[in-house]
Order: structure tokens, then C-alpha cells, then sequence
């Protein structure tokens, strides 16, 4: 079975109805992004907290930002946790993989709604939107955001059509290894929801990788068609330049590599990318060491769960 077909968001007000007694938990990611942050978790705020009550805990996990990032999410209404805090006994790691599962420690919501905190052109109907499939159709455990992505110029101006990264290394690899999965609009979206009891089953990439890796298994385990659509409309946010996109593709690319064969196919834990300078000299080597490993299921380490028992 193919993923659903892109659905149009449900009205929050029926949403609210269908909660019932579910919890939500909203979740940005974000490293050094204090120009954005702020204006972001305020809007989620009063909309979907003080307004029609659709979120129960907004919660920013803080990826080592050198940035005033904690500060403006925490005064503009979010909780913000320090990512390399958040169990410290399991030693540390970076990315925004790292940020997304040490939130499932941290928060208690059965429903995790993920938006990314550099967004520049949104709106709050994102979260009852991505919240919609879930709260009405039980066989729905992941939702992608679908949306119109345009690539900003330095003034601001719509340049060209954004997602890099989608455009040339997510779909050549779906359709090279996952055909099934083709029917996905934007399968690297940072706007997503998903089921906790599905989440926590998943190894996480600390980087980049994870949003592949959690349609991947999202298909490997419960079908491809727990996979639910919804058109949010457009979307824009601050781009990497060009060189820094590759540290990405490749752990996009190591991420689907290492779940090639059921789960048996090549793990590297890390790689080395050299990109080239243009000097005085010549071409200059530049090496980045890439970190491709993953976190284990977060329901296998011991003491998951306890943010949960303690808010219930
Ligand atoms: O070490 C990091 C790096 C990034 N982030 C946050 O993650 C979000 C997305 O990061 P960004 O660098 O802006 O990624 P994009 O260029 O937006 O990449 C797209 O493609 C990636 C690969 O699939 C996804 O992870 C992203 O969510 C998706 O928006 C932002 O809030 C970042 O602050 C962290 O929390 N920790
Ligand atoms: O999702 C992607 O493909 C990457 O985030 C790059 O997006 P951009 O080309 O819009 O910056």
C-alpha cells in the first residue's frame, strides 16, 4: 500500500472534540536560533495553549546553542531543556536527531508534533493541521507537512524552488530503494507529528537523518499507509549555504543506507567529507568528520518514561 494522498488540514475545532483525553506535546529543535525562536513558540502559545487548547506542554529542546536561544524561548512562553542535559550518563552527541529524541525524555505528550525553529514563513494552523490525522484516523502513526517551499535570496525574495537536499538526494533514493514511498510530498519536512508508543521504538540518527529514518521505519513497521499527508501551504526558512548541505546529505544518505535490508545494511558511526577551498595555492582540502550514529530506541534506556509517571 502507497502512503496516503496529501489530505487539507481538519478545522481545530472538531479537533478538539476528537482530543479528548490524548496529550500533545509541541517540540522545536534548535541550535542558535534566537532570531526566530521567540516569534515562533508565541505563536503556538496563544493559539493552541491559551486559545482553543489543542497543546498541553510547547517545549524548546536547546541543541548547544552559543546564542541567546534558551532565553527567548523561555520568555516567550516555552519550557526549554538543554539537550546535552537531558541525561547526561549516555554521553554526548549532537544534532538535530540528538535534540528530537532526547525530547521523548522530557515530555509527556502520546502525540509529538515537531516544527523546526527557523521558520520564517508558517502559520499556527501548521500544528492542528500535522495533529489532524492523528487525533482522527487510529491508523495514522506518522504525519508529514506538505508545503510550497520557496528558496529566499539574500533580500529576502523568492529566488527558486527550495529543498536541495530533497530534491537530490531524498527522492533519488526513495525511488532507487523505496518506490513505495515515492508518493511523499516533502519526505524531509521538519514539520511532522507521530504516535510516542511509535517513536520510542525507533533507532534515532543524531543528525540530519532523522527525519528519514522515521518514514523508513515508520513503513518498515506499521505500513506505508500509516503514513498520512497534509498541505499546510507554503512554507520558507533560513537556507544553509551550499557546503554545509553536504554534511546533511550524506547523513540522509547514511541513514537510509543503514536501514537498507530490513535493518541489516552498511552502519558507519561516522564519516570524513572533504570539500575543497580555492586559495592562493591551489585547491585546499576541508575535512569534516560526519557524525552518522544513532541513538537506540529511547524506550530501551533505563528510566524512560518517567517524565510521563510524573506528569500523570
Ligand atoms: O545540531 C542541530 C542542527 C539543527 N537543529 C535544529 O533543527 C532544525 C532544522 O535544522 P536546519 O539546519 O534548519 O535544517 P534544514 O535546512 O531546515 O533541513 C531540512 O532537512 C533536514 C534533513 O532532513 C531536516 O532535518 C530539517 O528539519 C529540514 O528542515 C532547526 O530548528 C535547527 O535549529 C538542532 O536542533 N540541532
Ligand atoms: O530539505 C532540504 O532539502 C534542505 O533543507 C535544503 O532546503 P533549501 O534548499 O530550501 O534550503
Amino acid at each position: 500500500m502507497p502512503v496516503r494522498p496529501v489530505e487539507v488540514p481538519a478545522a481545530p475545532e472538531a479537533l478538539l472534540a476528537a482530543k479528548g483525553s490524548t496529550t500533545v506535546s509541541v517540540v522545536l529543535p534548535a541550535r542558535d536560533e534566537e532570531e526566530t525562536v521567540g516569534d515562533i513558540v508565541r505563536v503556538v502559545r496563544n493559539a493552541w495553549v491559551e486559545g482553543l487548547p489543542l497543546v498541553d506542554e510547547l517545549v524548546v529542546l536547546d541543541s548547544d546553542s552559543t546564542d541567546r536561544t534558551a532565553e527567548v524561548a523561555r520568555a516567550a512562553g516555552a519550557r526549554v531543556h538543554a539537550a546535552a542535559q537531558v541525561h547526561p550518563r549516555l554521553g554526548p552527541a549532537t544534532g538535530k536527531g540528538e535534540a528530537l529524541w532526547k525530547s521523548l525524555h522530557v515530555t509527556s505528550g502520546d502525540l509529538l508534533v515537531f516544527l523546526d525553529a527557523d521558520l520564517l514563513q508558517w502559520g499556527p494552523h501548521f500544528v492542528p493541521g500535522l495533529l489532524g490525522p492523528l487525533l482522527t484516523d487510529p491508523g495514522v502513526v506518522l504525519v508529514k507537512a506538505v508545503y510550497d517551499r520557496p528558496l529566499l535570496g539574500a533580500d529576502g525574495d523568492e529566488a527558486e524552488a527550495g529543498g536541495r537536499v530533497t530534491e537530490l538526494v531524498a527522492r533519488p533514493l526513495l525511488a532507487l530503494h523505496h518506490p513505495e514511498l515515492s508518493g511523499l510530498v516533502q519526505p524531509l519536512a521538519g514539520e511532522w507529528a507521530v504516535r510516542r508508543t511509535a517513536f520510542e521504538t525507533f533507532s534515532v540518527p543524531v543528525g540530519y537523518g532523522v527525519e528519514i529514518a522515521a518514514v523508513l521505519d515508520t513503513a518498515a513497521h506499521h505500513g506505508a499507509e500509516a503514513i498520512a499527508q497534509v498541505d499546510l501551504g507554503r512554507r520558507a526558512h533560513r537556507h544553509h549555504r551550499h557546503d554545509t548541505l553536504g554534511p546533511m546529505a550524506l547523513q540522509v544518505l547514511a541513514a537510509v543506507e543503514a536501514r537498507r535490508d530490513g535493518g541489516a545494511g552498511v552502519f558507519e558511526p561516522s564519516a570524513t567529507l572533504t570539500q575543497y577551498d580555492r586559495g592562493p595555492e591551489g585547491h585546499t582540502p576541508r575535512r569534516r568528520a560526519v557524525d552518522l550514529s544513532e541513538r537506540p530506541p529511547a524506550a530501551s534506556v533505563e528510566g524512560y518514561g518517567r517524565a510521563r509517571e510524573e506528569s500523570g
